[in-house]
């Protein structure tokens, strides 16, 4: 049995309320208020020229049939009426066509900068983990941009529609009220049945979103540079196409039945249609034959059932537009509403400059309330001035720690403090404002390699020398002022450097380099009092870690850093070491004390240290 979190929301997507209309109404009159002004315009004319066209048409018709004295010059005006509608009708579409590309393009900039506004604000990583989130975001992204648009060009087709339709109605009811009854009363079911598709339709999008998420998935691992080597070597490429296509599959075959279902409907609707205008026909053909109706008569009759039926369809149409649409749009602005895991208190306190250090306080943590606990109360000092290292084996939450740290989640139970003050208390864009880290899974740009370390500080992005500096620290300098473009070398050859006519001058960096890159983007925020580094130096060749350690010992100096590394011989120099284990901190002090005490730390260093020394040495230390 599914869970209830698992089901699919269709009913979600279904709160197409008028609020919401509404907002994207307002929407896409503030991205593009020229175009909706030419959208409007042009639903009123052509909501008016067919039945302008038809009624001058009869008296056009009835001129020509029943000739009287001086009818000729009226016989002319009406005739260039009639061209000058034709013209109309023939131009507003082109207009309407214009106004409603250029309207879409920009009611999709606006949508997604909202959007992305939106997730920007969203300070943890919760969000990021829900695949519904992704399933929503994905819609609100596709047909969520579309959807103001649509709802405008709908309801302007409503009203285009209800003007043509009303112009006919009035006609028909005045030739055969019973007609316009008929052709009125055979509108229902096909709104009726319109309705339902679109119900349909709009579950059937947030069904396929996650089949539709992998099929992305997989297309770009087939296509992915860092994924080529694996999917190379161990022929994953038949599989990956595969499963692929299977997705694909799944979603036409989902996508097939609905069209079928559409086609059952629509057709038996359209049936229905031409039976109406046929009997309404034979009718008025009579009626024509009795003298009760003129040569004109039965051909605005005609116009009208055809005009009233296609404006009805129109109409019809238009309001399974708007609502279709109004579901879509209800994606967007759940995005929208999406309520922030971790929040800020509206008087958040402003975060002072690190003066005793950072507490753990009974700290228990889990992704999620069916998962299992990672941190089972940690107490833990991170004094200031001072460097601790964190050390534990794989998967005992090391990174966890940190990601609490930087409060990208809230401990389940227990406190975080910086200098006292709880950092629920605080804005987390301005903690993060204090902090700079190396992750363990540091992202690589595909930028140059000038921004690649000036996005650790957006303010010295254009600063070539803070650049520099930061660069030379982290020992990547000459590695970089060696490349053809020195700092504006492009470190990608997925996409062109769009200020280089040379699409094959971008470069390529080994593990290492990038390694020292990422740590050259952690420098750049040296006036920092907090320097997190999660296995910072796990790429790097002997040498390079112990020289980078040493600058990072010089560096370190005086600040509060906290070191993650499975790597004993940097960690070792730390003030402080505390040792994760099962949840807890088992034990801390520093080196020597831990190594004396015998326990998980000294193991570990002992296991290590073994690995680098020459056989006899070791199985002496060991009889030891
Ligand atoms: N986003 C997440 N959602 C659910 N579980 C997670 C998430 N991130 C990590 N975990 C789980 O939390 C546990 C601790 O992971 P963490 O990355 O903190 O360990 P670590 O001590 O840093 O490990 P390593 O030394 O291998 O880097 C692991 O069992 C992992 O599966």
């Amino acid at each position: 049995m599914r869970s209830p979190a698992a089901r699919p929301r269709s009913d979600e997507a279904d709160r197409g309320r008028l609020k919401d209309v509404l907002v994207a109404l307002a929407l896409a009159c503030r991205a593009d208020p020229s175009a909706v002004a030419l959208l409007v315009l042009a639903a009123l004319c052509a909501g008016g020229a067919p039945v302008l066209s038809a009624w001058l048409t009869k008296l056009l018709l009835d001129g020509i049939t029943q000739p009287s004295p001086g009818a000729l010059r009226h016989l002319l005006v009406w005739a260039g009426s009639l061209a000058a509608a034709g013209v109309i009708s023939a131009l507003v579409p082109h207009a309407a066509v214009y106004a409603g590309n250029r309207l879409s393009r920009r009611v999709k900039l606006t949508v997604r900068d909202r959007l992305f506004t939106k997730t920007g604000t969203l300070q943890g990583l919760a969000q990021l983990e829900d695949p519904r989130f992704h399933n929503r975001l994905m819609l609100a992204q596709q047909a969520g941009s579309e959807s103001p648009g649509q709802i405008l060009t709908s309801l302007l087709g409503l009203l285009q529609g209800g003007l043509t339709l009303g112009g006919f109605l009035v006609a028909l009811i005045l030739l055969s009220p019973v007609m316009a009854g008929v052709v009125t009363a055979a509108v229902i079911p096909a709104l009726l049945a319109e309705t339902a598709l679109n119900r349909r339709r709009a579950g059937l999008r947030w069904r396929l979103g996650p089949a539709e998420r992998r099929e992305i998935f997989y297309t770009d691992l087939l296509r992915d540079l860092k994924a080529a080597k694996e999917v190379r070597l161990f022929g994953l490429a038949g599989f990956l196409r595969g499963r692929m296509l299977s997705e694909m599959r799944t979603i036409n075959a989902a996508k097939d039945r609905l069209d079928r279902r559409a086609l059952h409907t629509q057709g038996g609707l359209s049936l229905l249609s031409a039976a109406v205008a046929g009997a309404g026909l034979v009718w008025a053909t009579r009626a024509a034959l009795s003298g009760e109706f003129t040569a004109g008569d039965v051909a605005m009759f005609a116009a009208s059932v055809a005009g009233a039926q296609g404006s009805l369809a129109s109409v019809v149409r238009s309001l399974s537009g708007v609502h279709d649409a109004m579901l879509m749009f209800g994606h967007h602005q759940a995005v929208m509403r999406t309520p922030s895991t971790l929040p800020v208190p509206a008087a958040a306190c402003a975060v002072p400059p690190l003066r005793r250090g950072i507490e753990f306080r009974g700290v228990w943590f889990r992704y999620a309330e069916d998962q299992p606990w990672i941190l089972r109360g940690v107490d833990l000092f991170i004094a200031s001035g001072e460097t601790t290292a964190l050390v534990g084996h794989n998967g005992e939450g090391k990174s966890t720690l940190v990601k609490l740290l930087c409060r990208l989640y809230d401990p389940t139970r227990g406190v975080v403090l910086w200098d006292g003050v709880d950092l629920r208390d605080l804005d987390p864009a301005e903690l993060r404002e204090r902090m700079s880290a190396v992750f363990q899974d540091y992202t690589c740009y595909d930028l140059t390699a000038g921004e690649n370390i000036g996005l650790g500080d957006l303010s010295a992005l254009g600063d070539r020398p803070r650049v520099a500096v930061a660069a030379r620290r982290a020992g990547v300098h000459d590695l970089i002022d060696g490349l053809p473009h020195g700092y504006d070398t492009f470190l990608s050859r997925m996409f062109e450097n769009p200020a280089d006519d040379d699409p094959a001058s971008g470069m390529l960096l080994s593990g290492g380099q990038w390694q020292r890159v990422a740590l050259a983007r952690a420098f750049l925020r040296d006036d920092r009092d907090l320097l997190i580094l999660d296995e910072p130096s796990s790429g790097l060749d002997a040498e390079a870690e112990y020289e980078i350690h040493k600058r990072l010992g010089e560096y370190r100096a005086g600040r509060t850093s906290l070191l993650i590394s499975h790597r004993m011989g940097t960690t070792r120099a730390a003030d402080h070491i505390a040792v994760l284990s099962d949840g807890r901190i088992a034990e801390q002090g520093d080196h020597g004390r831990l190594l004396a005490a015998g326990g998980i730390y000294a193991r570990l260093f002992r296991t290590q240290s073994r690995g680098y020394r020459e056989p006899d040495e070791a199985e002496a230390d060991l009889s030891r």
